[in-house]
């Protein structure tokens, strides 16, 4: 197995969501909890950062130029160059116990963002469609909407549910953007007291042999299934919650990994000090590069 190496050593609060730039060699991803957008080019190191007026859940690129941001307020475009925000969206929610959570494009150009129910007493929580400035909801609710991908055919879309422990796996037809039937690709087990708790499903990519990625939080892992739901690879991390990964470098053969360093205990982010820095993996098998949102 690769060593895994600290690609950006200031912790992230609530790292999420990383993104490769392939046209720009560089890595995104969001600090929610800070309310940031960041960017680093991992050939110089060069780091920048945007600072927003809410939390932003999930980020894409933009076939314009700069980002589609899904923020707790809603829907912008981050202009990269000056830092500009332009309204897309209304939140379609209620802001007080909800916040956009986990998203990406699909290769049709339409951005897909499901929601975190703060409460996280019922599955209140949804998946929703971005498409030429409208948005739709879609899928079944969960509680914390995570997990979200497709498979290089764009005919499956994963999801998953991380309170409920579970990833799902549905038929999508692309040029609709309809999700279809469904079925469990993969149910942990619930007991977060267990010594063998192995933590529960959060942000995921797909690499190029159609195999799911997933950041197992609470789990100081990440599982790759195949898409029958084997565990076909483990990968024991320095952290004990990461949440999302993405395939980045020249060959796309970089896992770039956020994590996260709030509400951790004392002793955890003692045994754990790269808690909230993004981490990085060699893997054998590439990613594909992130489809834009088409506006
Ligand atoms: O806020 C977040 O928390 C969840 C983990 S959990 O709800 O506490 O189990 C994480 O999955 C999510 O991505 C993150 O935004």
């Amino acid at each position: 197995m690769n060593q895994i190496e600290i690609a950006f050593d200031q912790p992230m609060q609530l790292g999420e969501c990383p993104l490769w730039h392939a046209g720009e060699a560089a890595l995104y991803w969001v600090d929610i909890s800070a309310m940031q957008v960041h960017r680093l080019r991992p050939t110089d190191g060069v780091h920048a950062m945007w600072q927003l007026p809410a939390e932003p859940g999930c980020i894409g690129r933009h076939a314009g130029g700069g980002l589609i941001v899904a923020m707790r307020s809603g829907v912008v475009h981050l202009n990269t160059d000056n830092g500009e925000l332009t309204h897309i969206a209304d939140a379609p929610y209620d802001t007080a116990t909800a916040r956009f959570n986990d998203g990406r494009c699909d290769a049709a150009g339409r951005f897909w963002a499901g929601t975190i129910y703060e409460p996280r007493d019922h599955a209140g929580a949804q998946l929703y469609a971005i498409e030429k400035g409208s948005v739709r909801p879609a899928g079944n609710p969960v509680t914390v909407s995570n997990g979200l991908g497709f498979s290089g055919d764009s005919r499956t879309l994963y999801h998953s549910d991380t309170t409920a422990h579970r990833i799902c796996s549905y038929e999508f037809d692309l040029a609709s953007g309809h999700i279809g039937a469904g079925r469990v690709l993969k149910q942990f087990a619930m007991d977060k007291s267990a010594l063998d708790y192995g933590g529960r499903p959060d942000g995921a990519a797909v690499d190029s042999e159609d195999a799911y990625w997933c950041a197992m939080y609470e789990g100081g892992r990440l599982l790759r299934l195949s898409p029958a739901g084997e565990v076909l690879q483990e990968v024991i991390l320095p952290v004990r919650c990461p949440t999302m990964m993405t395939f980045g470098g020249a060959d796309l053969r970089t896992l770039y990994i956020t994590s996260v360093s709030e509400k951790r205990s004392a002793a955890e982010l003692e045994k754990y000090p790269a808690s909230g820095c993004i981490l990085s993996l060699r893997v054998e098998v590439p990613g594909r590069i992130e489809p834009a949102y088409v506006g």
